[in-house]
């Protein structure tokens, strides 16, 4: 099939591009209903007043990384990298649609539609998935390409948080981070997740779940003995309970134990607020403050050739169909069948959530 045309679109968050974007910003996020689940009526109102509220604490943040995000120009670093591992397959083009800020789903859908594809591939930027990131682009994508008139075979990679480019190229990462610490005492390994609020995991989001998958196989890939290692999750906003255990809870037991933290983020997979701000800054400050004799923040995965070698593995396997379907309505697929897919979410992450404290299992075999 070389001489198909194949458009790659990658589903990211997005993040303001401007001091003025912050507060529209976070009114498109909280005014997203997998985000914020009240009905229409109650939840604009309701996402206007948290978006001017929560726009000072997080111009705050923008405003270290120079007043924007850097997420779009890494993401599309990244388009051009797989772009270019994909040259077998003829003429392949990566286009980005953020959720939250632009390019948003209808002006990328618009572009598409121009370029005029064979097929497409809809790759989320998020290895685990989640009913609030991927399930909620991919809805967004599925309106803006029926609005542009684009009909095109279309398949969804459902998720990757067993990868083995994703897994190896994250575990080069971390060797270097645990020699650094290790120099300061025996190191312990955080792998920091975005967190959630504990009700979207208990009605089935397989997020967790599948964090957790991701974290065992990069400790199995490292193959470090007696390796010590914490499941937790960052960035809390809002008054609901979210799922734990918290990173900064996880820092301040390092600071009690005395010893120096390697910092993983395993849920994303470039650089932005989330990782160049809370960990890089407030977590470092923290840990320095709660005593932990060293702390190493590790980068993500980026455009490291494993990892892009990884994503377009996936690509190519949707194209060709060598992926077992996890969802036959939906058109979506799921590398290996892999277990904590959305399709089988009921069983896969009900009751399987580590409650606080007992993130730390063992390694289950797959
Ligand atoms: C794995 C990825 C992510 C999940 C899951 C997720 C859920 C989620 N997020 C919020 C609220 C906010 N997130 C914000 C920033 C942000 N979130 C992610 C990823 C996930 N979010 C990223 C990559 C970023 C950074 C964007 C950038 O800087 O470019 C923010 C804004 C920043 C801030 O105010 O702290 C908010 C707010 C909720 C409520 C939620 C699940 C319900
Ligand atoms: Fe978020
Ligand atoms: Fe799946």
């Amino acid at each position: 099939m070389p001489n198909q045309k194949t458009a790659v679109v990658l589903f990211n968050l997005g993040g303001p591009d401007s001091p003025d974007a912050v507060r529209p910003f976070l009114f498109n996020l909280f005014n997203d209903p997998a985000i914020l689940r009240i009905p229409g009526v109650f939840r604009t109102p309701l996402a206007y007043l948290l978006a001017r509220r929560r726009a000072k604490p997080a111009g705050e943040i923008y405003e270290i990384l120079g007043g924007k995000s850097p997420l779009l120009e890494n993401t599309q670093a990244q388009a051009r990298a797989i772009e270019a591992a994909l040259g077998d397959l003829g003429e392949v083009k990566a286009f980005i649609a953020m959720r939250y800020w632009h390019p948003m789903s209808d002006e990328t859908a618009e572009q598409v539609r121009q370029f005029d594809p064979d097929r497409i591939v809809l790759l989320p930027l998020y290895p685990q998935f989640s009913t609030t990131t991927t399930a909620s682009s991919e809805k967004m994508w599925f309106q803006a390409a029926k609005a542009a008139g684009l009909d095109k075979p279309t398949v969804t990679v459902c998720c990757y948080p067993t990868e083995p480019g994703f897994i190896k190229a994250a575990a080069g990462l971390i060797r270097s981070g645990i020699e650094e610490a290790g120099a300061h005492g025996k190191p312990r390994v955080l792998f920091s997740s975005h967190g959630l609020p504990k009700k979207v995991v208990q009605a089935g989001d397989p997020y967790q779940w599948q964090c957790e998958r991701t974290a065992e196989a990069i400790v199995r890939e490292l193959n470090v003995p007696d390796l010590d290692w914490v499941s937790c999750y960052q960035s809390r906003v809002g008054p609901l309970e979210w799922i734990g255990p918290s990173t900064d809870a996880e820092i301040e037991r390092a600071g009690a134990d005395g010893v120096p933290l390697v910092v993983v983020p395993i849920a994303f997979v470039s650089e932005h607020s989330e990782t160049l701000v809370e960990i890089e800054v407030e977590y470092r400050e923290l840990a320095h403050e709660k005593g932990v004799p060293h702390f190493v923040r590790v980068p993500t995965v980026g455009v490291e050739d494993g990892f892009v070698q990884g994503l377009a593995r996936l690509v190519r396997q949707a194209v060709a169909g060598e992926v077992k379907m996890c969802s036959q309505a939906g058109g979506r697929i799921c590398p290996d069948g892999f277990q904590g897919c959305p399709q089988r979410a009921g069983q896969a992450s009900r009751g399987q959530p580590a409650a606080a404290g007992q993130t730390k299992r063992p390694l289950a075999a797959e």
